[in-house]
């Protein structure tokens, strides 16, 4: 295959945004290939401007890494924001790819499409069978849309115009580059900041969210990244082997869950606090289990590296980095 010359990563100074950067160029892609924009200067949400964009820039390639992304909280508490946002940047940035001529686009989604009490391990084919999660519905509507999008623009203009839009699925993520907002984070980098700054202050006890028994399964990052490039190359014919025009979207998990309880012992032993840890049962649990089933990316040649404890240690040396800034 030839490289692409203009490789286009929405969201790159997020967490996966900035992992997938990493990883074209250790795969040997040029800086001057790689297009990127902040925030603030192309605002995703802005149709106008993500077409006049992409009518200027004409990426070859698409990593659709942009969102609006947080944990439990801040999904309960902003779902405007979360679905909103979420549909507009999916919707704008595919069509205007498919406007100016992309072919490959990568679209990234999360676990939190399957139903609450889906079978576990949730396999791709649990999309759709029952009712979605509370806490986080209309994020995971958005999510779905997008699958969709890449879905019905592939059927409608894959033969006429070799539209190859492909959809990734990643379980909970944690490693550089994280958000360790104290409320909207998710629950890695939240554990992260309370367990330090408890050690820091002496505190005697670091108050969990919920019952600590929900199970959740954690991807380093950068095998995300590594997976999403793995998942954009693929040649065609190994991605539709594996996949179905209307069920076409991949998993990748880690492939072992653990129970939150169990995560915090992790993180509190890594951190380095020795305090009591207690639960708050007036916060949300959220989904009981989301463990993915992954064997569809093993199949097709991939497998995480990186192991709870050497991607925790990465990551609070991540969070000292930031504090000591
Ligand atoms: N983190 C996780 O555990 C998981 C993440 N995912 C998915 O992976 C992808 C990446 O997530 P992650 O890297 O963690 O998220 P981050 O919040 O770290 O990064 C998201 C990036 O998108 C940018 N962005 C958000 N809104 C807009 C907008 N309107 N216009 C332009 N840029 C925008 C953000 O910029 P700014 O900060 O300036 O707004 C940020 O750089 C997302 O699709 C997410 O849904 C899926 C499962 C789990
Ligand atoms: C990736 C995924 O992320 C979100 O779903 P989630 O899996 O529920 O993610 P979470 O990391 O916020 O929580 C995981 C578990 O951990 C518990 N928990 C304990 N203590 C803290 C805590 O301090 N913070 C947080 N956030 N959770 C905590 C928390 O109660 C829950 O039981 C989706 O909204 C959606 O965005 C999505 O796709």
């Amino acid at each position: 295959m030839n490289q692409p010359e203009t490789i286009y990563v929405a969201g790159h100074r997020g967490m996966v945004g900035s992992a997938i950067v990493r990883q074209l160029l250790a795969a040997g892609h040029p800086a001057s290939h790689i297009v990127t924009r902040t925030h603030a200067e192309l605002d995703l949400t802005d149709q106008a401007a993500v077409r006049a964009f992409f009518a200027q820039v004409k990426p070859q390639q698409v990593y659709l890494a942009a969102a609006k992304v947080g944990g439990i909280h801040a999904n309960n508490v902003y779902p405007a924001d979360f679905i909103y946002q979420n549909l507009m940047i999916e919707a704008n940035v595919i069509e205007a790819a498919f406007r100016n001529g992309v072919q490959k686009l990568l679209f990234l989604g999360s676990s939190c499409i399957y139903p609450k009490l889906a079978p576990q391990p949730m396999s791709e084919q649990a999309l759709l069978t029952g009712p979605l999660e509370a806490t986080n519905e209309p994020y995971a509507v958005a999510k779905i849309a997008g699958i969709k999008l890449c879905e019905s623009y592939n059927r409608q203009f894959g033969a006429s115009h070799g539209v190859d839009y492909r959809s990734v699925m990643p379980t909970n993520l944690y490693g550089p580059g994280d958000n360790y907002h104290p409320e909207n984070s998710h629950v890695i980098p939240a554990l992260i900041r309370r367990f330090h700054e408890a050690k820091v202050s002496g505190a005697p006890e670091v108050a969990i969210w919920g019952s600590g028994t929900p199970m959740r399964e954690f991807l380093y990052v950068d095998d995300m990244a590594a997976a999403s490039v793995h998942v954009m190359n693929l040649p065609k014919a190994s991605y539709e082997q594996h996949t179905q025009p209307m069920l076409s979207h991949i998993n990748v998990g880690y492939g072992s869950d653990m129970t939150i309880a169990e995560l915090a012992h992790s993180i509190a032993r890594v951190t380095g606090y020795t305090g009591q840890i207690t639960f708050d049962a007036s916060k949300p649990d959220g989904t009981p289990r989301k463990l993915m089933d992954s064997s569809r990316l093993h199949s097709l040649g991939w497998q995480a590296k990186v192991d709870l404890p050497t991607g925790l240690a990465l990551a609070y040396q991540d969070f000292l980095n930031k504090t000591a800034q």
